[in-house]
């Protein structure tokens, strides 16, 4: 199966510059990428009008969260985690958990987002539906040590691993996943680390997300949570995906210093809890790779990376009290190979390159508000949004036409998640 993008505005993420080209995608790989190419193709696409570049990729999620979107905003991190999340998540069956997960899909393949990092429970649910829908995803399940459990967690974080890593044509892949600082103590921590790099695999964790983590570590281990994770050894022995990384001192960056994987900047999620704003220039100079996430829809109200490309622009300009902070073509970089990074899969995607996976997305420009187009890099970064989306392809095949969702039947999808979502979080 061939398909031929005709007379698209191609940004590579490659080279600087974007150009006016075509692109064959055969089977689930790129095969060429030229200003005009006269190839065979069993699908033609007119894209003249629309922007194509990498897919977007979300690094940080919990992707069944969207069921408790709006549910409880405008609360303190804690209580929201501790009183609302916690309680409601409870509740939740494997199907939920299922219709969750799609929920969240569609509304990242309709706003341009190919593959995310999810941390959750069920996790055999959401494999299945990423399977189903076609996206590409690494996924963990969360791992919280408050309470014995038996080994319970433990054995479903394998179970996931064993029966999931390289599933779906390759589009799944597995880590593990301690929740954070304040919720895994020191000894379970480090048979995760340990777990890990035996069976070579990557973790993923929350980092100093709020300031009332930092005092509750202070307070418990006499160190700032970046301190806590750097003695256990996380940053020098495996590859992590560090959410949040908000309230990380000088000394803290420091210490991530030659670590692989990096940082997932959450901007929207921190903008509303109040969180603070992630130091992550000093990060990206210290070497550390930086990509972007939305968190779950119950903290950050949208999926929308467009949203989260803006925000952390935004951010850093006004942190800094300098509009040339995080250029836009920057901020893009962040969403794509910088996130493709951290999910450890960017040797496939993240750039748009022949014989890279066919993971793209066509923006549709012919709207007001992102013309004329004197800098495309700009306009993507600071004028769309997921909705100026036209075409999603992961693997070489399309999810999202035309606005029309290929994979997921929409009318079934929000009957389902109606009525689950009144359940679960009834007299909460
Ligand atoms: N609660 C699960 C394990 C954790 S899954 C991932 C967890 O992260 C939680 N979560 C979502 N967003 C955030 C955040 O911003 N900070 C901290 N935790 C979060 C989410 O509610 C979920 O409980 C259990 O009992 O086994
Ligand atoms: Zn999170």
């Amino acid at each position: 199966m061939k398909t031929l993008i005709k007379g698209a505005l191609v940004l590579t993420m490659e080279k600087e510059e974007a150009f006016c080209g075509d692109i064959l995608i055969d089977r689930d790989r790129i095969a060429d990428i030229q200003p005009c190419l006269d190839a065979e193709a069993d699908e033609v696409i007119d894209a003249r009008g629309m922007a194509a570049m990498p897919g977007l990729i979300n690094a940080h999620q919990h992707a069944p969260m969207s069921l408790l979107r709006g549910f409880c905003d405008d609360l303190k991190l804690m209580d929201w985690l501790d009183k609302k999340m916690l309680p409601a998540e409870a509740r939740m069956t494997p199907e939920d958990v299922y219709w969750g997960a799609k929920l969240a899909m569609a509304e990242m393949i309709r706003s341009g987002t190919t593959a995310f990092a999810d941390m959750y429970i069920h996790m055999n649910e959401i494999a299945s539906a990423v399977e189903e829908v076609g996206m590409r995803a690494s996924l963990t399940r969360g791992l919280v040590f408050l309470q014995p459990d038996g080994g319970r967690r433990m054995d479903e974080a394998m179970d996931l691993v064993r029966r999931w890593s390289g599933k779906a044509g390759g589009r799944i892949t597995t880590m593990l996943g301690p929740h954070s600082p304040y919720t895994v103590p020191p000894e379970p921590f480090r048979e995760i680390i340990l777990l890990a790099e035996q069976e070579k695999l990557a973790i993923h964790t929350h980092l100093a997300e709020s300031k009332e983590e930092g005092i509750k570590i202070r307070e418990k281990h006499g160190r700032t949570p970046t301190e806590y994770l750097h003695q256990l050894g996380l940053f020098d022995r495996v590859h992590v995906i560090l959410a949040h990384s908000t309230n990380l001192s000088r000394r803290d960056v420091g210490l991530l210093k030659g670590m692989r994987g990096g940082a997932c900047h959450n901007p929207v999620s921190n903008l509303k809890l109040g969180c603070g704003i992630a130091p992550i220039l000093d990060m990206a100079e210290q070497g550390v790779t930086v990509g972007l996430g939305t968190d779950g829809a119950g903290s950050a109200a949208t999926l929308d990376m467009f949203e989260e490309i803006r925000a952390a622009a935004w951010l850093q300009k006004l942190d800094y009290g300098d509009p040339a902070r995080l250029p836009a073509a920057e901020a893009l970089r962040m969403a794509t190979a910088g996130s493709a990074q951290l999910l450890d899969i960017g040797r496939d995607v993240g750039t748009l390159k022949a014989g890279k996976k066919a993971d793209l997305i066509l923006v549709d420009l012919r709207k007001p508000h992102l013309q004329p187009v004197h800098q495309i890099h700009s306009l993507l970064a600071y004028c769309a949004n997921g909705a100026d989306v036209d075409t999603t392809i992961v693997d070489g095949k399309m999810l999202m036409r035309g606005r029309r969702l290929l994979t997921i039947d929409e009318e079934e999808l929000l009957r389902e998640v109606s009525a689950r979502a009144k359940r679960i979080v009834e007299g909460i």
